[in-house]
């Protein structure tokens, strides 16, 4: 299979800089956001709305309290003997209940915003495999698509974050509206104050969160390349090369050019931030004194009580550190809504490729095999036709092999015959019926295919084998056969574990395979069902040529009343086919056994003498 990588369009939502406004409307993915939440735990959202809800009264009762106890004392002060200080006493026990209280309250809503946070992260995990695992191939070739679909899974752990960040940001608002009415009731000046105090400072730090986002955005690609290097200088898998080409120099210094531009660039907006954020602060605390000295005058009038003095000061005071608190969460929680954005975006995609309301069966067993009658086909990010004008058969039992030039179609062929995708012109029959009138899923049953690019699971020997039919995960005699059959077992034998043996680097005690030695083990997943149909898409090509010219033998031998399609680059194998299907520019060219192909002196004898004149 060959595909390029695709340069990346234009990318989608959050890169673009966005304005304070519509970082403002990214605002409306939060109740989506808390539904979800809702669907993960009801109880513990429930749990945690209540007790946040009884946590944002405290400040308000702590500080009216303790404005009860100052004027008790004062009273008591001057009092006589006949003042009872029972009252005093009452009061302060409260005050310690309420303390133990709000301390609980804030240990329960921790435990709560981390458990909520995991079943979320879990949650919304498995949502976006279920759904990833719906959709259709193609969809994960569209490069915008990709996008959303990487940034889902990214974002999936940072949503936990968000979660405690909007529900301290809902709780923050609660406990300002318990304050500001406190305030209100004593003098509604001291909002005004209140509000001349922080919304300055409001507004430069919205200027300021903008200025950052905008470096950011600036700074996106720059920030990948960034990430690339650093994988390229610390990773197993470049580890190899950077070696080799001697290239750590080279990457440390184009890391060190890119990183050194953020840090400067940071600093600056940094330094700008810290000025400009001290002069509001003044500005700030220029509010809170003035109503300081309102309520001082008021008190030394005797307008008010030495506690409502306490009441009203601390209750200013902790307004305004409330409300920056929401200021400084702000940004974080905006970024995290328009993140959700995508998260919203990739579950509303749908899977295109339409499933028949009355599937059939597929026939046990095939009588006629499958034909392809003028189908074309092209990927959904290309103009040019991967396969078109195709027609011919693949008759039951017969062993047909692709042949071709890189990038001729064959791989494209394949996915066509296992329903990864629907021609776009023409159609393909089995058994004189379309393919896309039977169950797809049985139709991935009864076709059996190993594709060149398999994947190297990091999972023991028999999960690596048992992928070909993951239901049979358990039955060990099935996967030993399965082993056997594609060469693999005299290999497995040897490891220290044997089928249980770890593979791949990444967990402990893995061990890494040879090309070749992974392609057995892949192989064998071809023998784990009975299909009816079996594909092998060039997957012995690390192969040396004693071996593939084995599994092939081995392969005929097996597949005897089947139907297969191999695909290979050997002409050696290649002819062990019945029949032999030359692809050009996805086309067909030439289909016959290899003598009548040879006899033809077509394009396949052109192939095989230049083979031949290789090996000579
Ligand atoms: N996912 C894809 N998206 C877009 N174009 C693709 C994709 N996969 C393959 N193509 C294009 O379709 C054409 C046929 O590719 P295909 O993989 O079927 O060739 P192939 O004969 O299997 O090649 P090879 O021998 O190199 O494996 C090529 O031009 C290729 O660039």
């Amino acid at each position: 299979m060959s595909s390029f990588v695709n340069p990346k369009k234009k990318r989608s939502g959050i890169e673009d800089p966005l304005t304070f406004k519509e970082r403002l409307a990214a605002l409306r993915n939060l109740p989506a956001f808390f539904r979800m939440v809702w669907q993960t735990s009801p109880g513990y959202t429930l749990t945690n709305a209540l007790l946040r809800t009884a946590q944002s009264a405290m400040p308000l009762l702590l500080l009216y309290i303790a404005k009860l106890i100052i004027d008790e004392v004062v009273l008591l002060s001057k009092g006589g003997p006949q003042v009872s200080a029972n009252h005093l006493w009452e009061l302060v026990a409260l005050e310690f209940g309420l303390a133990i209280i709000s301390d609980a309250l804030s240990r329960g809503i921790s435990m709560l915003d981390s458990l909520l946070g995991d079943l979320f992260a879990n949650h919304t995990s498995i949502k976006i495999m279920q759904h990833a695992a719906a959709l259709d191939l193609d969809q994960f070739e569209d490069s915008e698509f990709y996008d959303k679909l990487e940034r889902a899974r990214q974002q999936t752990v940072g949503r936990t974050i968000l979660l405690s960040q909007a529900l301290s940001q809902v709780q923050d608002l609660i406990t300002m509206g318990f304050l500001a009415a406190g305030l209100l009731l004593f003098n509604p000046w001291l909002i005004l104050l209140l509000l001349l105090a922080v919304i300055p400072a409001f507004l430069n730090e919205s200027r300021f969160n903008d200025l950052y986002y905008k470096l950011a955005w600036g700074q996106t690609s720059d920030r990948r390349e960034l990430d690339y290097i650093r994988y390229l200088g610390a990773s197993d898998e470049t580890a190899k090369e950077v070696k080799l080409f001697d290239l750590s120099h080279f990457l440390i210094s184009r890391f060190k050019v890119i990183a050194d531009k953020f840090y400067t660039d940071k600093k600056q907006l940094e330094v700008r931030h810290a000025m400009w954020g001290s002069v509001f602060a003044m500005l700030g605390s220029a509010g809170y004194y003035a109503a300081y000295i309102i309520i001082i005058l008021e008190t030394v009038h005797g307008k008010l009580s030495i506690g409502d003095l306490a009441f009203l000061a601390g209750s200013f005071r902790q307004l305004r550190a409330t409300f920056q608190g929401i200021l400084i969460r702000f940004s974080s929680v905006t970024q995290g809504a328009m993140y959700l954005r995508d998260l919203f975006d990739f579950f509303e995609i749908k899977p295109r490729m339409k499933a028949t309301l009355h599937p059939r069966p597929f026939p046990r067993p095939m009588r006629e095999g499958f034909v392809f009658e003028n189908v074309g086909f092209k990927y959904l990010n290309s103009d040019k036709w991967a396969i078109r004008h195709l027609s011919f058969t693949l008759h039951a039992g017969e062993k047909l092999a692709l042949v071709g030039e890189n990038g001729a179609g064959k791989t494209t062929l394949v996915k066509l015959l296992t329903r990864l995708y629907d021609p776009v012109e023409g159609r393909i029959l089995l058994d004189g019926v379309d393919l896309r009138e039977y169950d797809i899923q049985e139709v991935r049953t009864q076709v059996g295919v190993i594709f060149q690019d398999y994947q190297r699971y990091q999972m023991t020997v028999s999960q690596n084998i048992a992928v070909g039919n993951i239901r049979e995960n358990n039955n060990l005699p099935l996967i030993e056969n399965a082993a056997r059959q594609s060469l693999a077992a005299p290999l497995i034998e040897k490891m220290t574990d044997g089928y249980e043996q770890m593979l791949g680097r990444r967990f402990n005690q893995g061990i890494e395979l040879s090309g070749g030695e992974w392609q057995k083990i892949a192989l064998a997943r071809a023998y784990m069902k009975e299909a009816q149909l079996l594909i092998l898409d060039e997957p012995t090509s690390a192969l040396d040529a004693r071996a593939e010219y084995n599994v092939f033998l081995r392969f005929a031998d097996l597949t005897k009343d089947k139907t297969a399609v191999l695909i290979s680059h050997r002409f050696s194998t290649v002819r062990m086919a019945n029949r032999i299907l030359v692809l050009e520019r996805g086309q067909l060219a030439e289909i016959g056994s290899h003598e009548e192909l040879l006899a033809q002196k077509g394009r396949y004898a052109e192939l095989f003498e230049l083979q031949a004149a290789g090996y000579k």
